[in-house]
Formats: C-alpha cells, structure tokens, sequence
C-alpha cells in the first residue's frame, strides 16, 4: 500500500464554513487531497510522522473555493460580442450565429480562458453546459479546477436529437469521474423550448440509465414562460415534471419566473437551482424570488453564466450582488444575509451541483479546495467581521493562492498550469475568426 501525501497549510486566519471562522493562526493537514486535521497555531509534528509539504502562509485568510453553479465556460470568446440585448434576441441575433463558428480549438482555448479567470478569482468547481465537450474536459484536465460538465443538447430536429444523445453518453463514458473524480459529469437539455416534452423524457432516460443527474435552463424569462403556457398550458417547471426530468437529480438554472406552485413541485422533487442574478439583470431577465426559494428549502448555488452575458466569472461579485439585490427588492436589510450568500458560493453551491459530502467547505474530511486571500488586502481592514469583509468588500483581486484537491492551482495569483501568454494569444487570434 502506498503512502498517503501529506501537506501542511499554516494560514493566519480561516473562514471554515459560514458559521465557524477562526481569527487566529490554523494549520491544515491534507492527506491525499483530505483535509484530515485542522489545528489552531503552528503545526507541531507528532512523533513517526512525515509531511511531504509544508505551505507557510501566516499573512492569508483561508475560505473554501468557491462553487460557480451555472456557465458556459468557453462563452469568454464572446465576451462582449453581443451587449444590451433581451435573452431572445441576443441568443437568436448575436450568439447563435457566432457559436455556428466555433471550432475545437474555440472550446479549448475559451475554456482555458474561463478557467485561469475563475481559479484566479477563487472558484475551484464550476459547472458547464456547452459544445464539442471534450476539449472543454481536456482544458479542466489540465487546468487542475473541478468541472461538472455536461454535452448541451436541444432537439429541434431528428438529427439534433440523434446527435445530442450520442454525444452524451459517450462523454459520460470517456469523462464522468475522470481525474480521480474532478470531472462529473451530467446530462445537459438546454431548455423546453429547444427541447419537446418527449426528448426532455428521453434525456432523462438515459440520465436515469447512466446514473447521472442533469442541468438545464428553466423559466428564465417572461416570454419563455408566457409561450409555454400559451402552447401545453403548463409552466416551464410543470413540463420538466410531466416529462419525467425531475426523476433523476436536476439542477436547473436561473428559475427567475416561478410560481409558488413551481417552487412546490421543485421541492417536492428535490430540484437544485443555479441562482444567476448578474446575468439576469444584464439580459433584463429580471430577478429570481431567491429569498422565497430558500424559505421553502430548495438547495440554491450561485452561478454566473457565460461570460457573453455577466460578463465576468467573478464569484465574489455574484456574491456580494445576491446579498445586496434582494434587500433592496424587498426593502428589507436582513433579507439574503452574508452567511446565506456565502453558503451559496460555496458548501450550498456544492450540493446544488452534486459535489459530494463536505465540499464546498473547509471541514475535516472536506476535500482540499481552499482559496487563500491576501489578509493585508485594505478591504480586509480593520476587520470587525471577517465573514462580512469576505461577502461585501474583498474582490477576485484579493486572491493569491488556490489549492484543488489539496494540489496548489494558482500561486501568488497566477495560475500554474495555464500557460497565460499562450491563452491571451491564442484567444485573440481566434477572436479575429469569430466575426462573421
Ligand atoms: C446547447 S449549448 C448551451 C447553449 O446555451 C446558450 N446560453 C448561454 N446563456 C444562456 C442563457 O442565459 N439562457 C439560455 N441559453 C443560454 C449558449 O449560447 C449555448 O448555445
Ligand atoms: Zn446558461
């Protein structure tokens, strides 16, 4: 039997989960990527044992990483290709056209992209719904970030539906659980109105036969919602459930026009949401009754979408706006407090996207995801409330080193299995071939 590889992290301080924050000194000892004993001070060595790393960062604030439950990662080659614009009309006017673009090498690359952007604002597990997933799954792979990927299908037509369910269990047969299970991986429906009643059925077959869980986008908008009940007299939420989506696990994004039938049946069933509030602001979506969700106990992460309609993947931003947005819808101060938003980026958004036990924070027994914030950052002084400083000052900026699985990703704020040069170049390039 092989030897566990130990690592000692010593920090200054450390939000442990959203009800335990230590203000002094805490060591971490991660075996083979566990976290397996948190001690307050300097780690002192018990006697026959070894340590193979040791991390000394007394002058950083440790948090957990954080969790983006919702995006197209590859999305930030269309960073602000199309602005100001309805979901509709953006998606018919501005994206679809370019994405009919995209080449393999587009996904790599602009997945890349997106996962220098996240690791270096401090999320370690995102979610993805997009095209030609394997180099997606291949720049995670090599990134060193979790993914929770998924073969975005919609089924139009005959050959769309053929294509979209092979596709899906190939990935899942080359990708779920690859890199000692940083990759998961779901189906991924885009939404009832690319996908009929009668192919969300079949996806969720085969979810069910391949014991995966899925995402999809549900009742975004206004219109989305007006025209399904215009055409089955059903909600978008209603559909899912007659079609049978809800029989296997589901996180669905943006949920912004729900009725509290809609939020019944989602609890009913156990349905996991992906709370996306920039995004629906900039789309004009409107706003999710995040605060009424909750009340009701639905699992709610937060997610920011694509870079094409945030147009960042700052965790902290969606953070700060999901505790400060509803507060003012509801004119009420208490309304999405800090430790409620933290939870969402981070052991919450976990859950929501089928992470296991544990993660999403720094627990013993959690998995080593862990962001080290600068703890001399001014947005950290004078420091009356760390959670607080965490949830409504820092930013992506304040980020300098990042672990995934207890195997440090960024240091010192750059990433170090991105090439950065190579990815700013190649994206560039590439974008010049985007335009039509
Ligand atoms: C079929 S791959 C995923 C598909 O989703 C599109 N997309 C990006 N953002 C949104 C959104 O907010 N609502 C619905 N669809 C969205 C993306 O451009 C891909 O075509
Ligand atoms: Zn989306």
């Amino acid at each position: 039997m092989t030897r566990p590889i130990v690592t000692v992290i010593e920090v200054g301080k450390a939000v442990i989960d959203a009800d335990t924050v230590y203000t002094e000194p805490v060591h971490f000892v991660v075996e083979d990527g566990i976290i397996r004993e948190i001690g307050v001070g300097p780690y002192v060595p018990k006697t026959g044992e070894r340590v193979d790393r040791y991390v000394r960062k007394g002058d950083r604030v440790a948090i957990p990483g954080l969790v983006n439950t919702h995006g197209h990662a590859a999305m930030t080659l269309l960073r602000g290709a199309g602005d100001d614009m309805p979901l509709m009309s953006w998606l018919h006017d501005r994206i679809f056209p370019i994405e009919a673009r995209l080449t393999e090498e587009c996904i790599y690359w602009g997945t890349l992209l997106a996962s220098w952007e996240m690791l270096t604002s401090g999320t370690t597990t995102y979610t993805d719904m997009y095209m030609m997933m394997d180099r997606a799954a291949q720049a995670v792979a090599e990134s060193g970030m979790r993914g929770v990927l998924s073969v975005g299908v919609v089924g139009l037509d005959e050959a769309d539906r053929e294509n979209g369910i092979r596709r899906s269990r190939d990935f899942v047969a080359n990708w779920h659980g690859a890199c000692d299970g940083r990759i998961q991986v779901t189906l991924g429906p885009h939404a009832p109105y690319t996908c009929p009643e009668d192919y969300l059925h079949e996806i969720a077959e085969l979810a069910s036969e391949l014991g995966v869980g899925l995402q999809i986008h549900l009742s975004e908008t206004r219109v989305e919602v007006d025209d399904c009940l215009g055409k089955t007299g059903l909600t978008p939420i209603a559909l899912a459930e007659r079609a049978g989506l809800f029989r296997v696990p589901t996180l669905a994004a943006h949920c912004v026009h729900v009725t509290d039938d809609d939020i019944e049946i989602m609890r009913a069933n156990a349905v996991h949401v992906a709370h996306n509030p920039q995004s629906n602001l900039k789309l004009g979506s409107g706003v999710a009754p995040l605060p009424r969700m909750l009340e009701r106990g639905l699992i709610v992460g937060l997610g920011t979408d694509g870079a094409a309609s945030n147009n960042n993947l700052d965790m902290f931003e969606e953070m700060r706006l999901a505790a400060t947005l509803h507060k003012g819808i509801h004119e009420d101060a208490q309304c999405v407090n800090a430790a409620t938003a933290f939870r969402m980026a981070s052991e919450m958004g976990a859950a929501a996207c089928f992470q296991a036990q544990g993660a999403g924070a720094l627990r013993v027994g959690s998995p080593c995801d862990m962001v080290l914030l600068d703890g001399k950052s001014p947005r950290m002084l004078p420091q009356h409330n760390l959670l607080s400083d965490v949830v409504y000052a820092v930013g992506a900026e304040d980020v300098r080193d990042v672990f995934v699985a207890g195997e440090m990703v960024v240091q010192n704020g750059e990433p170090l299995a991105i090439d950065t040069e190579r990815v700013a170049y190649e994206v560039k390039r590439l974008r010049d071939r985007l335009q039509p």
